[in-house]
């Protein structure tokens, strides 16, 4: 599977959203029974999912997000995603690691890491079988934490960066946060760059006009190409001059920096 760089939600009781979804350039997109649907709503939108599953042309892995073991919904969300087999499960809210997951299907899961158990247990979760990668849910993070709104989401970065380092530890993909409003276009953009620097793979978004703004923040430029020939081209002279490492600019360069540059070309094309 290539990296998801743009994921998007769909709440599952909103049939138009659903359509759209099928034309908006998500590299994957969770079709939501949780917070995005009120208790009320629940029935139609496990229809609607199904409908949507069934009918395909989506052209992208469909996750479905289901509700949370030992809330009411739990039986029926699973009986409900029987119906068509999905892409992958987003289980909402997991922390423990160790337990036997009640439904999987054999489909890979995203676990939501967002409570703070969750962070602490994010090695664990991340080194489970079958999970595919975690998602930072830093609305329901921020709450539990009882941290404000500030900066940078400076009160979140060591949760942000432990889940990081669990995803990476274990091979598994990292997708960062959504970003609620969605008409504030200019910090939409600086958190994806901030979740970029932080080693996230993608972010999760929320509205149609986030979809390419993190395809292309999360995706690989031109400059980071020719940066990455420019380097490539250093290294094959300095190897070619019997240097075991050499310099760009002054900048050392060794075997782990050609490795990323050779990344950045295989994504890139
Ligand atoms: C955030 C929204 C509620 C905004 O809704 P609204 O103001 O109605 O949007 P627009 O009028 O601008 O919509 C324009 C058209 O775009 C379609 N649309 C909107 N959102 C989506 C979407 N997510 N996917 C596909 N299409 C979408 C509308 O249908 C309009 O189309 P049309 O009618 O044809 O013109 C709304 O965007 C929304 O509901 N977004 C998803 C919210 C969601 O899924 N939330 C749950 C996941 S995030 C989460 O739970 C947080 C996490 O767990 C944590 O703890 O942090
Ligand atoms: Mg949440």
């Amino acid at each position: 599977m290539k990296r998801p760089r743009s994921v998007l939600f769909v709440p599952g009781d909103k049939p138009r959203a659903i359509a759209k979804a099928r034309t908006l350039g998500a590299d994957m997109i969770i079709l939501d029974l949780e917070d995005a649907v009120a208790p009320e709503h629940k029935a139609q939108a496990r229809d609607n999912i199904c409908a949507a599953l069934r009918e395909g042309g989506f052209g992208v892995p469909v996750l479905v997000r289901l509700n949370g073991p030992g809330t009411a919904w739990e039986q029926e969300d699973q009986q409900a995603v029987l119906c068509e087999k999905p892409d992958g499960l987003v289980l909402p809210k997991v922390e423990e690691a160790g337990v036997p997951r009640s439904l999987t299907l054999g489909v890979p899961l995203w676990l939501m890491i967002e409570t703070p158990r969750g962070v602490l247990a994010a090695p664990d979760l991340a080194a489970e079988q079958g999970v595919a990668g975690l998602i930072v849910g830093s609305n329901d993070l921020a709450h539990a934490l009882r941290v404000r709104a500030a900066p940078q989401r400076s009160p979140l970065l060591y949760a942000l960066s432990a889940v990081v380092l669990a995803a990476r530890a274990y091979g598994k993909y990292v997708l960062d946060s959504v970003y609620n409003d969605v008409h504030d276009a200019e910090g939409f953009e600086q958190e994806c760059r901030q979740g970029r620097e932080l080693g996230f793979d993608g972010k999760t978004v929320i509205h149609p006009s986030q979809v390419e703004v993190a395809r292309r923040i999360y995706g690989v430029s031109e400059a980071d190409t020719r940066a990455a020939l420019e380097l490539l081209a250093a290294w094959d002279r300095g190897r070619a001059d019997g240097l075991s490492i050499t310099t760009l600019r002054g900048r050392m360069i060794e075997e782990m920096h050609v490795e990323a540059a050779r990344a950045v070309l295989g994504e890139g094309g």
